[in-house]
């Protein structure tokens, strides 16, 4: 692994913990890390079989890459981003949302061993300047427009106060940016590319404090959880995968994802909006045959599907994950698709679970599935960190082989993320039935789980907290029969301070420039939250105070 100082210590240290040298021998003898990177595994899919399509975008008009396209046209931008100065270990903001331009700049990057930092479509300023300032990169790549938002004018901002940031690369009108069609397609001058142990990319957490976590992933560990994830779902080169989510987000990535759909030499198609009117067509005239989405999608598919008259047969698999899934829902699904369902509780730090595919329905309806690997450890342990028996509810704690060892750039909080032998501490609270299945309670950390979008209350109440009128406020999640849960902000107002409305805390929160899901669903004043026994609020108090409400529709 290349390590570069970390600027503003004085020490030269590890951008990030990695794994002791004997789990790293460990997990390379038994198979797993097999010297693989993503630039190796399309240049031997391409020689394989260079006129199959690996990538279909089909809006506005159909366009398509075969496995040679797509390798020799990652490999010429890879050069054409080098003759433009980005190197290896640079950072380089990606946003886009699901087109073919992803997938070309995600394996350019790649191949040169620059990282990617994948944003979601849905951040906006704050987000962005904190991604592009604290990973110090030199590139932001954006589409022009998307979903109403233009991304240039952001981008200006952001470039304006981020020194490093030497390139703004733009999907279609540049604006005042330089269009990524401009970027020289190089022949040669590849440099040589990364090791399997480097650093593949920066992945977001879905984040507990005031600014999101970065989570480095090594082509290695990556590439064996798209190796386990493809045998388990069965993913092969015939797999037509259909790219639901935002292509960003882990699970869509690699659970089994586009990119686990690449691994085995099959076809990735990308989904612009993921609602039914506008995926339905596309899984009949793409004959799609497996993809995967969140509990409030999976629901609204179901509900769409019981009354369609677009050819779903071609469905093979849908997999659920990223929040709860209510059994009432999952036993709806199999029967209204026509598919196999199969639950994943997954996180972009590492540990994905499954339940398999010859598993009983009754296991696929009422648990969360199986780790990926034997070689992943789960300990379920009580407050004190001692095992809890089997069957009793506790702290999932992990550690494996693709499981990271730390935050990028993040000592202070990877002492409290991660035990002293390296387990991971997911933050969930699960139980372990007989056979080893995990059931997911809830959670111990404080975050909000918006229909699979995660929300760190923390960072929405400093925001709320700026305002001159607040005293005090929370944030916690409210059950939500269709998101899971939406977001509340009790407020407390300054005694004698100009009183506030609830449209103007909400508003305070969006012209900040945040992602519009972290918007509080819900604000309600009050003069005091309820204590627990050491004075410290009790969100858990809050929780069970608030009465679920009428469902809020998902915002994509
Ligand atoms: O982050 C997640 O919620 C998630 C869910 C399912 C599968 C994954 O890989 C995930 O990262």
């Amino acid at each position: 692994m290349t390590l570069t100082p970390t600027p503003g210590t004085d020490a030269p240290g590890p951008d990030a913990p990695t794994w002791p040298a004997e789990f790293a021998e460990r997990y390379r003898a038994a198979g797993h890390w097999r010297g693989e990177t993503f630039g190796s595994v399309l240049a031997e899919r391409a020689a394989a079989h260079p006129d199959r399509i690996a990538v279909v975008d089909p809006a506005p008009e159909r366009r398509t890459w075969t496995y040679r396209e797509l390798e020799e046209r990652s490999a010429r931008l890879a050069a054409g981003f080098a003759a433009r100065g980005i190197s290896k270990g640079d950072r380089v903001v990606l946003q886009l949302p699901n087109v073919g331009e992803f997938v070309e700049v995600a394996f350019a990057l790649f191949r040169l061993g620059a990282l990617p930092v994948y944003a979601l479509p849905a951040h906006r300023e704050t987000e962005i300047a904190y991604f592009c300032s604290f990973t110090e990169a030199v590139a932001y790549v954006i589409p022009d427009r998307h979903a109403g938002f233009d991304h240039r004018d952001l981008a200006s901002k952001v470039k304006a106060n981020t020194p490093t940031l030497r390139h703004v690369f733009v999907v279609g009108d540049p604006g005042e940016h330089t269009p990524l069609s401009d970027v020289p397609r190089e022949a040669d001058g590849l440099p040589e590319g990364p090791a399997p142990d480097d650093l593949a990319f920066l992945q977001l957490s879905g984040g507990t404090t005031g600014v999101p976590k970065l989570i480095p992933r090594t082509h290695d560990d990556y590439i064996y959880s798209l190796r386990g994830s493809d045998e388990i779902c069965g993913v092969d080169a015939d797999t037509r995968y259909l790219v639901v989510l935002p292509a960003a987000h882990n699970f869509p990535m690699s659970s089994p994802g586009w990119l686990g759909a690449l691994y085995a030499g099959g076809t990735v198609v990308l989904c612009p909006r993921p609602d039914a009117a506008t995926a339905f067509p596309l899984v009949a005239a793409e004959r799609v045959t497996m993809t995967g989405m969140v509990p409030p999608l999976a629901l609204l598919w179901t509900q769409a599907a019981e009354d369609t008259e677009h050819d779903l047969s071609s469905l093979r698999l849908v997999l659920v994950g990223g929040a709860k899934y209510s059994e009432a829902a999952a036993r709806r699904l199999e029967p209204a698709l026509g598919c196999r369902l199969m639950q994943v509780f997954g996180m972009a730090e590492g540990l994905v679970n499954y339940t398999r595919l010859d598993d009983d329905d009754e296991t696929v309806v009422t648990t969360q599935g199986l780790p990926i690997s034997p070689d992943d450890e789960i300990r379920v342990v009580d407050d004190a960190d001692q095992d809890v028996p089997d069957g009793a509810y506790g702290h999932l704690l992990t550690r494996g082989p693709y499981t990271i060892r730390g935050y990028w750039r993040a000592p202070e909080h990877n002492a409290r993320s991660f035990t002293s032998d390296g387990f991971y501490r997911t933050g969930d609270i699960v139980r372990r039935t007989p056979t080893g299945h995990l059931v997911v309670e809830g959670r111990a950390k404080d975050q909000i789980n918006r229909g699979g979008e995660k929300i760190a209350p923390e960072e929405i109440e400093n925001i709320i907290l700026s305002h001159p009128s607040v005293h005090d406020v929370s944030l916690v999640g409210v059950a939500d029969e269709y998101l899971g849960e939406r977001s509340l902000a009790y407020v407390i107002l300054r005694e004698g301070a100009e009183p506030l409305k609830a449209p103007a805390v909400r508003r305070l929160v969006r012209e900040r420039g945040v992602a519009a899901y972290k918007v509080p669903d819900l604000v309600e004043f009050v003069d005091a939250f309820p204590q627990t026994g050491i004075g410290k609020i009790s969100k858990k108090g809050l929780r069970s105070d608030a009465a679920p409400g009428p469902a809020a529709p998902l915002q994509h």
